[in-house]
């Protein structure tokens, strides 16, 4: 049985996709919300938001993500990065997949991963759980309902949380399986709720395919000013770093919040919504995001509540710290109705510095630009990755190296390209610990980050006083208006300076050390940066 709107020539059936249970297509929010609800998956939540726990998973499983090692994708896919399956076991794995999925009721979700229409990704999303469903609707982007009578899954995602892997037949590591084959066009995933994992496997596809395009695939965040997407920011970041924060801006357009394309045309966003984190979550520092947890449909994540008020409680991290919240991009007033950006005018590139050494902004030479997009230096934080409890600092190439199926140099010449042909400003941004590192000193409070970039995009910044950093040799101003100076001198913000600065030579080596991998086949100009 099934109900719902679908290319009748593209049924499950069609895929090879039998014996399920009820087979519900293309359900709207609310249709999806009373499934969810009455499946026992969830609670309805203050304005109509959809309440949710993951159980024992509540961040990504990198660990348990593999390619599967095909002759088409065997000399594009980095493989020292991305950790390889034998095709047979995938074969085996989908086959005990189906097997398992028999009987069990399913939805099925067909969108758009891309706001260009030349470039998007036409996927198919089959779901165990309702709210997957819902969480899917409102990340990628949504066909009109005519075009479902037409639409055909070019990639297909199985989320089966129920389904254990079994490491001996399925040539994986635990219970837990994001298993991507490109050559099959399937992703599929088992033994975990983690929604996150969804989204993060259509931009780890789209992260393959668009370079073969030429067209740079980034994790960033993007706005752009008022009426004018000639003046596009983009912000890379790792997770945690201020990606979705810092984009809602108030005074500017959210393009979207974690993954975009630049083209040949300008920038597009992947998605068609966010995925928040709601950790301390402020209605004063951010009450873009802080409004969507009470409206209709947002699916929020491992969050605590009040029985009695159902108020949700932003400091309880429980279950969690990496609790969020996921809703359409509309429900951020000043959010783009197209999701399409210019050519990027400024690149801020975030780090959140656990050790409290790098300045909360500077402004970096194309070389340095390319020096510090290939380093990747920031710190995880605490549940996003299984197994991190603290703020860890590491180097994630691209700021995302476990969404990278390509080599870096492969993101790092199409960046470096895209910067000289258009002329754009990078900038790096500290958004981590200030005056001391982790449990010293403080993170960077959020209204100083606004202001230093406020200035960076309306090139204020363009000609003022700078320094040049002893360490990492870029540049930092000396003076911002509403900044206090001494915020902008990160050696100055600590208590004991020879502390700093032991701290800056140990970090100046690690740079050094983990660069060592790049070297080769950077271009001159970035071979030639000395640190220290
Ligand atoms: N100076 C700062 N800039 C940005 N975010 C900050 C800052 N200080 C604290 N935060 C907090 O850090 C987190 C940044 O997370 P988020 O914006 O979701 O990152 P990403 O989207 O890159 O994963 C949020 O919880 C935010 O409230
Ligand atoms: C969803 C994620 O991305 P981000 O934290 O960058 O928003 C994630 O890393 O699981
Ligand atoms: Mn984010």
């Amino acid at each position: 049985m099934s109900t719902g709107r679908v290319n009748p020539a593209h049924r499950l059936e069609d895929q090879g996709i039998e014996g399920l249970g009820h087979v519900f297509y293309n359900l709207i929010e609310p249709q999806l919300v009373e499934q969810a609800v009455q499946r026992g998956e969830g609670h309805i939540g203050k304005g109509g938001a959809i309440m949710v726990s993951t159980g024992t998973h509540t961040g990504r499983s990198p660990k348990d993500k593999f390619v599967v090692r095909t002759p088409d994708v065997e000399d594009t896919i980095w493989w020292e990065n991305n950790k390889p399956m034998d095709p047979a076991a995938f074969d085996v794995l989908y086959a005990d997949m189906l097997e398992h999925m028999k009987g069990k009721d399913y939805f099925v979700e067909d969108l758009f991963g891309g706001a260009d229409p030349a470039h998007r990704l036409d996927v198919r999303m089959i779901t165990e759980l309702a709210w997957h469903a819902l969480f899917i609707r409102h990340m990628l982007r949504r066909p009109e309902r005519e075009e479902l009578d037409s639409f055909a899954p070019e990639f297909t995602i199985i989320n089966c949380p129920s389904f254990k892997a079994d490491p001996a037949r399925h040539g994986c590591r635990s219970e837990t399986v994001i298993a991507l084959n490109f050559t099959r066009k399937l992703i599929l995933i088992g033994g975990t709720e983690y929604a996150g994992e969804n989204k993060k496997s259509v931009f780890t596809l789209l992260n393959y395919i668009l370079p073969g395009k030429d067209v740079m695939a980034m994790h960033c965040s993007a706005n752009h000013a008022p009426n004018n997407p000639v003046d596009t920011a983009v912000f890379f970041g790792l997770s945690g770093t201020g990606k979705t924060t810092l984009s809602a801006d108030p005074s500017r357009v959210l393009i979207g919040d974690d993954e975009h394309g630049w083209s040949e045309k300008g920038t597009f966003n992947f998605e068609g919504g966010c995925y928040a984190k709601t950790i301390n979550l402020s209605p004063v520092a951010e009450p873009e995001i802080f409004a969507t947890t009470s409206m209709f449909s947002t699916v929020v994540e491992n969050m605590v509540w009040d029985e009695d008020t159902l108020d949700l409680d932003f400091a309880d991290d429980s279950l969690t710290p990496n609790m969020r919240c996921a809703y359409p991009l509309h429900y951020i007033s000043n959010a783009s109705e197209t999701a399409l950006g210019g050519h990027p005018k400024n690149i801020i590139m975030l780090t959140s510095d656990a050790f409290g050494v790098l300045p909360p902004i500077a402004r970096l030479t194309p070389a340095q630009a390319m020096y510090h997009f290939l380093s990747g230096f920031t710190s995880k934080v605490a549940g996003t990755e299984r197994g991190v409890v603290h703020p860890e600092p590491t180097f994630s190439t691209c700021f995302g190296a476990p969404f990278m199926p390509r080599r870096p140099e492969v993101y790092g010449n199409l960046l470096r390209d895209k910067i000289a042909k258009h002329g754009a400003t990078c900038w790096l941004v500290n958004t981590g610990w200030t005056g001391g590192p982790y449990g010293e000193g403080e993170r960077m409070p959020i209204k100083e980050t606004r202001t230093l970039l406020a200035a960076a995009l309306d090139g204020s910044l363009s000609d003022v006083e700078y320094r040049k950093d002893p360490n990492f040799g870029f540049e930092v101003p000396m003076h911002v208006q509403d900044v206090p100076d001494v915020l902008l001198d990160p050696r100055r913000t600590w208590n004991d300076h020879a502390a700093y600065d032991e701290q800056a030579t140990k970090l100046v080596k690690m740079f050094a050390e983990n660069f060592e991998q790049y070297i080769d086949f950077v271009d001159d100009d970035v071979k030639a940066i000395k640190l220290g």
